[in-house]
């Protein structure tokens, strides 16, 4: 920003400037230098080394950037008034004392909140005579250079009339064809042979009959207007014509093309940006859409559809308590020792197995996983929805499911190893709530979690392990077989009495005949 107003700087890869008497003369110059298809310059920062070049910002970028916008429609009307645009300013370059630009290319033309084309980085000859000359130069940036100064030894420092209209005729074939200069020769080549950037500079230098220059086919203009661009990037500068020249023929060109006034080329210029602008926009929405389902299916993954919905409607989610809900607790027997022996690779593949088979089973249940630590699995049931006294079945069906899956699985790495899970399950009131802002979690907590955390570490290899509430509520469904395990030492509990949960009887219960 510079006193309230957006401007461009651009750096000069020069260590030291010596302010000589030349260099304040053309910065007057540039200065005093006004025209509407100029861009304004602002002035130069002399901080060593940070010398820099301030011009007026133009919002819409250069022209090379709007031409490569696939999605940019550029009707004839638009690419004369551009042309015209281009014109109008280097006639004037022209007419100053500056003479010529030097560096015309399309990135040197800049698109302001209007749409008009304006020619920027003119003048300043003995500012940039003394730039660094061992930075690397581009050899495309030099596409734009007329053969003559291309045959000399600096070409980046010199110019002329003639030169500038050579870089004109090349900006035109950038306008008419929408491609880069010399894109397609880089592509293709003529034999569709790929030519680099610096193959084709040594053709042009070359000077042959006929010259070496971009493509432009015939139906992509009129023959008018391809005679023009051939006359202006004529080998001999004496045979290109002047701007003056240009500015009658190019008239000649387009009249009938478009008769409107500038009011009615700039809202038709809008319209067609706004168009442009609704289609991008529409396209935009489209992926945005797909990215929020895809956010919002992983959202629901991490936690509870509804804490989710919630969340994601900015509202607060409080805790809330259930009466009685089961928790179940597993752990793979063995599983450091595994790891172990395992490479990480291994590990990694081997628990992502684990988790598609334990995921798969789990989605036949009302259960909600709570969370995975490495072989460790927590799963709840009655909660965040009240499942009346069922979540002790669901999870005693999960349980004795899970056990067959387990041992059905192979450990790819493994295959001769079998694996033994552990489970433990308790029954009784807990808290759920979401903890974190970054990152929510929904996460329960209260005695019930750790008692059904110590049944599980209490239990044994292949058996499931199930406190005295559990039971109580499972007794009621009179289905499932367990056995006593006696009393055992919970640590900070005391003495509790539990059991094993061998099985469930699938026999199916003769429903009365009626009548
Ligand atoms: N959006 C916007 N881009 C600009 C403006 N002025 C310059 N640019 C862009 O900034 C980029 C860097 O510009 P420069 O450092 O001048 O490089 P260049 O124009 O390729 O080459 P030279 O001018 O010969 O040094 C180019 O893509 C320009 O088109 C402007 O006013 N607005
Ligand atoms: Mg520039």
């Amino acid at each position: 920003m510079y006193k309230g107003n957006k401007v461009v700087v651009k750096p000069l890869r020069v260590s030291k400037l010596n302010l000589s008497r030349q260099v304040m003369v053309e910065l007057k110059q540039v200065r005093e230098l006004t025209h509407e298809n100029l861009v304004r310059f602002i002035g130069m920062c002399v901080d060593e080394p940070n010398y820099a070049l301030l011009t007026e910002h133009c919002i819409r970028g250069s022209l090379r950037d709007m031409l490569e916008k696939d999605a940019m429609n550029i009707d004839w009307t638009f690419r004369y008034s551009m042309v015209n645009d281009i014109l109008e300013g280097m006639k004037y370059i022209h007419d100053s004392s500056l003479e010529f630009h030097g560096r015309l290319k399309s990135t040197n033309c800049v698109i302001d909140g209007r749409f008009m084309v304006k020619i920027t980085d003119y003048g300043l000859k003995y500012v940039h005579e003394q730039i660094d000359l061992d930075t690397e130069i581009n050899p495309r940036s030099l596409f734009w250079m007329a053969p003559e100064h291309l045959r000399e030894p600096f070409p980046t420092k010199t110019g002329s009339k003639k030169g500038d209209i050579y870089s004109f005729a090349i900006i035109l074939q950038e306008i008419i064809t929408r491609s880069g200069p010399f894109r397609l020769e880089e592509r293709h080549g003529t034999n569709k042979v790929v030519i680099e950037p610096e193959e084709i500079l040594n053709r042009v230098k070359m000077g042959t009959t006929p010259p070496y220059r971009p493509e432009i086919a015939n139906d992509e203009c009129s023959a008018e207007l391809m005679d023009l661009v051939r006359a202006c990037w004529s080998e001999l500068p004496g045979c290109r014509p002047s701007f003056a020249d240009i500015k009658v023929q190019f008239k000649k060109i387009t009249k009938g093309a478009s008769n409107q006034n500038f009011l009615d080329n700039l809202l038709a210029r809008m319209e067609q940006y706004a168009n442009n602008l609704e289609q991008l926009v529409e396209e935009k929405s489209k992926s945005l859409i797909e990215e929020k389902k895809k956010t919002d299916e992983l959202l629901c993954q991490l936690l509870p559809r509804f804490v989710a919905e919630e969340l994601k409607k900015g509202n607060h989610v409080r805790p809330e308590a259930f009466e009685c809900v089961t928790i179940f607790f597993s752990d793979i027997v063995g599983f450091t020792a595994l790891s172990a022996e395992s490479t990480p690779m291994e590990v990694v593949d081997f628990l992502n197995d684990l988790y598609t088979c334990f995921d798969s089973t789990i989605e036949n249940y009302d259960v909600y996983k709570v969370e995975t630590i490495g072989d460790a699995y927590m799963v709840v049931s009655g909660l965040p929805v009240k499942n009346g006294n069922e979540h002790a079945r669901e999870i005693a069906r999960l349980s004795l499911d899970l056990l067959v899956a387990i041992g059905n699985f192979k450990i790819r790495h493994r295959p001769e190893r079998k694996l033994k899970l552990r489970i433990g399950i308790h029954s009784g009131p807990c808290v759920a709530g979401v903890v974190g802002l970054r990152m929510p979690r929904y996460c329960l907590f209260g005695d019930t979690v750790n008692t059904a955390s110590r049944m599980e570490s209490n239990g044994e290899a292949l058996k499931i392990h199930v406190s005295h509430e559990t039971k109580t509520i499972l007794d009621i469904f009179g289905k499932f077989r367990l056995s006593a395990r006696g009393d055992i030492e919970l640590k900070g509990k005391g003495f509790m009495r539990t059991y094993w949960l061998e099985g469930e009887d699938t026999t199916p219960q003769k429903e009365p005949i009626s009548e």
